[in-house]
């Protein structure tokens, strides 16, 4: 029996919410930002790239967030109509905000930095009033990116996104996606994460992520078992923890205990794992597959988008994904 019950009859099957940002990737890599002179521009933010991943892997995609009034704020949307993901909640903020920035510094295949320009960003200006119940209502699930929880009003938009899904039995996955730079605390970040983390489905994170929001409630056992069990015990049926080149553990909350293995990678860089990861494990569980399947499916895209320059445009389709898995049996 599964775990998660999809609504069916719904216009959208997935709406993802928070960041829409723009990665500038230095092109001069194994090299200090000191001595890049040139970047690749790409959409980025972690909610958005699972999205597109979402949208590329075949899924009717929506997503509620604000731009900038500007070239980025355009290209972004512009970006998204062209994957086939609904833009209707995708607002242009005219409040002079601009566009987070990433610039992703390439050392070597595994000293990969971020550096993140987020000041005045329009993404953190996303209000209550800017999430729809009917367009909620319309999907069969939503992300919440723990980012979106960092600022006010984004953060009490987020909270009504997932009021809305509940009430409108649409699934509500959690990425934790922790990002330091925009929280004030790392209190900040456990107590808010684990209030939206109190009301999700699927919870998404790595281990460290887990380990914030234990924190703030004084769970001394840092192990895995100790985390699923803490959200079992609220509205979680699924925990995924995800340790990077050694894989993810799931947890079901009808018992099982799943290592997801990964597969073989050129990494460039090591960004995008866990986004490409998402997009494929949510695409798994909505259609009904069995759990480690999909921590295969999502492994598979990992290693194909670390294999790569980009993290949203290499987001690839379900047969790129399945070819790496047939190319590499358990
Ligand atoms: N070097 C790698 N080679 C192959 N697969 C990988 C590698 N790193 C991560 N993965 C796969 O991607 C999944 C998610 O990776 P990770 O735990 O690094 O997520 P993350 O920290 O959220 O990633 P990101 O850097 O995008 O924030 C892992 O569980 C694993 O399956
Ligand atoms: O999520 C961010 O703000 C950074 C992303 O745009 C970047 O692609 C990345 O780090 C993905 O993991």
């Amino acid at each position: 029996m599964s775990l998660l019950s999809f609504e069916q009859i719904r216009t959208l099957d997935f709406i993802g919410l928070g960041r829409l940002c723009i990665d500038l990737n230095a092109n001069e890599i194994h090299r200090p930002m000191e001595e890049t002179r040139t970047f690749t521009k790409y959409v980025g933010g972690s909610p958005a790239n699972i999205t597109i991943a979402a949208a590329r892997l075949g899924m009717k995609a929506g997503f509620i967030g604000r731009v900038s009034d500007d070239q980025h704020g355009r290209f972004i949307t512009g970006y998204l109509r062209k994957e086939g993901i609904d833009t209707s909640s995708v607002i242009t903020d005219r409040s002079g905000t601009v566009t987070g920035l990433a610039f992703t510094e390439i050392l070597s295949p595994t000293e990969c930095s971020i550096l993140m320009y987020r000041d005045n960003v329009a993404d953190f200006k996303l209000e209550p009033g800017d999430v729809s119940e009917a367009y909620i209502s319309s999907a069969k699930a939503i992300l919440i990116s723990g980012t979106a929880l960092a600022k006010s009003p984004s953060r009490e938009a987020a909270f009504k996104a997932i009021e809305l899904a509940r009430k409108h039995k649409v699934v509500v996955f959690l990425d934790i996606d922790y990002r330091p730079y925009s929280w004030t605390s790392r209190e900040e970040a456990g107590i808010y994460c684990g209030l939206a983390a109190e009301k999700s489905d699927v919870i998404l994170g790595g281990r460290e992520e887990f380990d914030l929001m234990d924190a703030v409630y004084g769970t001394a056992e840092r192990s895995d078992r100790a985390t699923a069990d803490r959200w079992f015990g609220h509205h979680a049926q699924i925990v995924l923890v995800k340790h990077g080149g050694d894989g993810s553990a799931a947890f079901t909350k009808d018992g099982r205990v799943l290592t997801g293995r990964t597969f073989p990678a050129n990494v460039v860089k090591t960004f995008g794992a866990g986004d490409s990861f998402a997009g494929a494990f949510i695409y798994g569980l909505m259609n009904g597959w069995d759990i480690g399947r999909c921590q295969e499916f999502g492994s598979a895209s990992a290693s194909i988008v670390v294999s790569n320059h980009s993290c949203s445009d290499a987001m690839p389709t379900a047969e790129q994904i399945q070819a790496v898995i047939d190319a590499n049996p358990a």
